[in-house]
């Protein structure tokens, strides 16, 4: 509970904080103020178009009274909201989570994808540098793009060493695909807002921590379609596999499934952040790879193991053919390419913060795949045993 004798990294006081969360109602911004509430006495100004995944900690009558006192939700789209500098005016930290960041919309939507994950965050990072304010803004792994190893030879033994393949945040190179694989529109983007808070810091002293997160997930991630979002809508895999499991339907492997991800609890990477915000001097000017090297798999073992999971989870067998295979075309489009492999360097975020993830990809599943079913089960049974619309 929030206590006034916390104490950071070096032993030094925390100040209680007002925190200027965008993006606040997002997957990950629910679960920073659900943290935040919880474990410390900062206040936060969430700004968000949609409050859906943190309206439990907006209205007292379901939470704790003095929570809610400590957070303050403003319905805000940052692309056009004179409030914006305002609220960065009276925060000692803002934090700016908002992005379209789903791969199905990377090259079917690239000016909404560069706007949003470019253009809009400019005046954040301008507010901040011209009031003094530090900022932590969310970058991606995805700046990474393709591992150097992914241009050797697939018979290549260095195919095998990690110099080849592990991503170090000041050694790696940004490898992406030509301008007509759209995909790397947010990539690209990312990278350049990147470079310019970079610059801010170097030419005018802008406080910023930049974080890298490679696939972080758990429970609210996205949304299941046709349950909590548009039934043609395309999410992360998290929940396109989840979708699939809860409709009893086999899980779509794209290309065959062969590309590998390394994925990370939803509350192991918030303890990350949360480092970040109480320290600052050990991450101002630092970006950070947030993720767990130990938790790799092919997207075709990550469907193995959630069809497994869910079994357990549900007590339903599962399918006889728990898989298919569909083109990438067919998937998401024209345009859409892919990061072969994605394993964090952990020396920088290891040395400055002492942080380490601690869960397993089987543990996480377990609990995420229980909070599926638990939230969705009913509701797509529901929606399964309607009759066809006749509209
Ligand atoms: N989840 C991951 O593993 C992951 C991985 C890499 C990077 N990231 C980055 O982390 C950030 C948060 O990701 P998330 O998974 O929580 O995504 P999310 O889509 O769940 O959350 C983003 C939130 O930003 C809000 N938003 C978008 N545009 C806005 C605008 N113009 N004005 C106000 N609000 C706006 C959305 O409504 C949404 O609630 C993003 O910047 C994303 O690129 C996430
Ligand atoms: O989470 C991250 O760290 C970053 O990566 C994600 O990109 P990606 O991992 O490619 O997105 P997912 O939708 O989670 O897909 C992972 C892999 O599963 C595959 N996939 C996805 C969905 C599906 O039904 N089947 C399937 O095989 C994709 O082709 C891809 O190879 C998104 O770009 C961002 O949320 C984020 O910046």
């Amino acid at each position: 509970m929030a206590s006034s004798t916390r104490v950071d990294l070096d032993g030094n006081p925390i100040k209680p904080l007002t925190i200027c969360m965008i993006g606040a109602g997002g997957f990950i911004g629910s679960h920073l103020c659900e943290k935040l509430l919880a474990e410390t006495p900062h206040k936060i100004l969430a700004l968000d178009v949609y409050n859906d995944k943190i309206k439990h900690l907006l209205e007292p009558e379901h939470g704790s009274p003095t929570l809610a006192d400590r957070i303050q939700f403003h319905r805000i789209n940052i692309k056009h909201d004179s409030r914006l500098e305002g609220l960065i005016k009276m925060s000692d930290l803002t934090i700016n989570l908002a992005a379209i960041c789903t791969p199905a919309d990377y090259n079917t939507r690239p000016l909404d994808t560069i706007y949003s994950n470019f253009i809009d965050a400019l005046p954040v990072v301008k507010y901040c540098s011209e009031n003094n304010k530090r900022l932590i803004h969310f970058s991606t792994c995805e700046v990474y793009g393709k591992t150097i190893g992914s241009f050797l030879p697939k018979d290549s033994p260095l195919r095998q060493d990690p110099e080849y393949y592990v991503l170090k945040e000041d050694a790696s190179p940004c490898i992406f695909g030509p301008i007509e694989k759209q995909r790397w529109s947010y990539a690209c983007a990312k990278q350049l807002i990147e470079r310019l808070i970079y610059a801010e810091g170097a030419e005018n002293g802008l406080e910023f921590t930049i974080v890298r997160p490679f696939n972080w997930i758990g429970p609210r991630m996205d949304f299941i379609p046709g349950i909590d979002g548009p039934s043609e809508g395309v999410p992360r895999v998290l929940a396109c596999f989840s979708n699939n499991l809860l409709r009893r339907e086999p899980l779509k492997l794209v290309d065959g499934g062969q590309s590998q991800r390394t994925f990370i609890y939803i509350k192991d990477a918030i303890e990350a952040v949360q480092l970040m915000i109480e320290n600052p001097a050990r991450a101002n000017g630092h970006i950070f790879n947030v993720g767990n090297p130990n938790n790799e798999v092919t997207v075709k073992q990550l469907a193995e193991m959630m069809t497994e999971v869910y079994s357990k989870v549900s007590s339903e067998t599962p399918l006889e053919v728990p898989t298919i295979d569909v083109s990438s075309k067919e998937f998401y489009g024209v345009g859409y390419d892919d990061s072969d492999k994605r394993i964090p360097d952990m020396t920088i975020i290891n040395k400055q913060l002492g942080w380490n993830p601690k869960t397993s990809l089987w543990d996480l599943l377990e609990s995420t795949l229980t909070y599926q079913h638990r939230t969705y089960s009913e509701a797509v049974k529901k929606a399964t045993s309607k009759p066809a619309s006749t509209s």
